[in-house]
């Protein structure tokens, strides 16, 4: 499968005062194919939002290259990085203040039409908000009048108005509660299947990425640590990191979890 997402050998640095710099990404490489999850996992401060940001032109790119569709867009501004955005969009941690709430949500979905001159914005509004699960008449309320789980829903919805091929997930759930969590990563799995679209879905959450991801990455420090199928790397990572990020995540099996700890920490052989 040819990548949709290729980035390749990616330094990011952040400039700070007195000429000194900090460099968030250390040469990341990683691909999305086409219809494929593909997941970041790290713990905060890892680098995960640098790398999203990189993809969508929001962070400068130091060295290393980011194609996308076989199109260099690195370094890609202006007009052209506009354009990128009907194909590249974003769905953010807080859908509290991602969404204007001075526009009522039938604003909110058909700006980005209108922007773009699409002349079926009411149409295409209503399509995603029945792809959204969300009802008809959302069009006219506003976002403070929906629970959080719904506002995520806007967002997706704003996210797939312009029907991309490639969503950044830059923490999506991780400000909802567990169950409204479960829906909304089985709405993204969903919505996967029925357009095809390709998620880059940052998390700190491994249980999260099990269950959304097909591939993932880990970040520790501004490099990928490991990476692979996510079954594999989720439940026997190699890793030490990411042995400390599976411990430290919430588990189904807390014996299972404990027979682990004990086989990594040398205090029992594996069965
Ligand atoms: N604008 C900036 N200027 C300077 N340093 C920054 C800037 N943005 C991020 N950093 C630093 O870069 C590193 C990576 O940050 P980043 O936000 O990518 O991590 P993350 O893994 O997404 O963490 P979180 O989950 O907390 O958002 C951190 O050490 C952070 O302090």
């Amino acid at each position: 499968m040819s990548a949709l997402l290729a980035i390749d050998d990616l330094v990011v640095d952040y400039r700070l005062r007195r000429r000194s710099r900090f460099r968030a990404l250390k040469g990341v490489s990683l691909s999305v194919g086409p219809g494929e999850c593909v997941g970041l996992v790290g713990e905060s401060g890892s680098g995960k939002s640098t790398l999203g940001k990189a993809v969508l032109g929001l962070a400068t790119v130091t060295s290393g290259q980011i194609m996308f569709d076989g199109q260099d867009v690195t370094h890609l501004r202006g007009a052209a990085r506009r354009r990128l955005a009907n194909d590249i969009q974003v769905v953010f941690q807080d859908p509290y203040g991602s969404l204007d709430p001075t526009m009522t949500v039938g604003e909110i979905l058909a700006e980005p039409l209108v922007v773009a001159g699409v002349t079926q914005a009411k149409a295409v509004v209503a399509e995603m908000l029945d792809r959204v699960r969300l009802a008809a008449d959302s069009v006219h309320r506003y976002p403070s009048e929906f629970s959080g789980g719904q506002r995520q829903r806007v967002a997706i919805a704003r996210a797939l108005v312009r029907r991309p091929r490639l969503i950044v997930c830059d923490e999506p759930v991780s400000a909802l509660d567990l169950t409204t969590q479960a829906t909304i990563l089985d709405l993204f799995i969903d919505l996967q299947r029925e357009t095809g679209v390709s998620y880059l879905f940052v998390s700190h959450d491994l249980g999260v990425v099990r269950r959304v991801c097909h591939r993932v990455s880990v970040m520790y420090q501004g490099e990928i640590v490991e990476s692979g199928a996510t079954g594999p790397v989720t439940r026997e990572p190699v890793h030490p990191y990411t042995r400390r990020l599976l411990l430290a995540s919430p588990v189904a099996d807390p014996v299972r979890q404990a027979e682990r700890r004990n086989t990594w920490l040398g205090l029992r052989e594996p069965a």
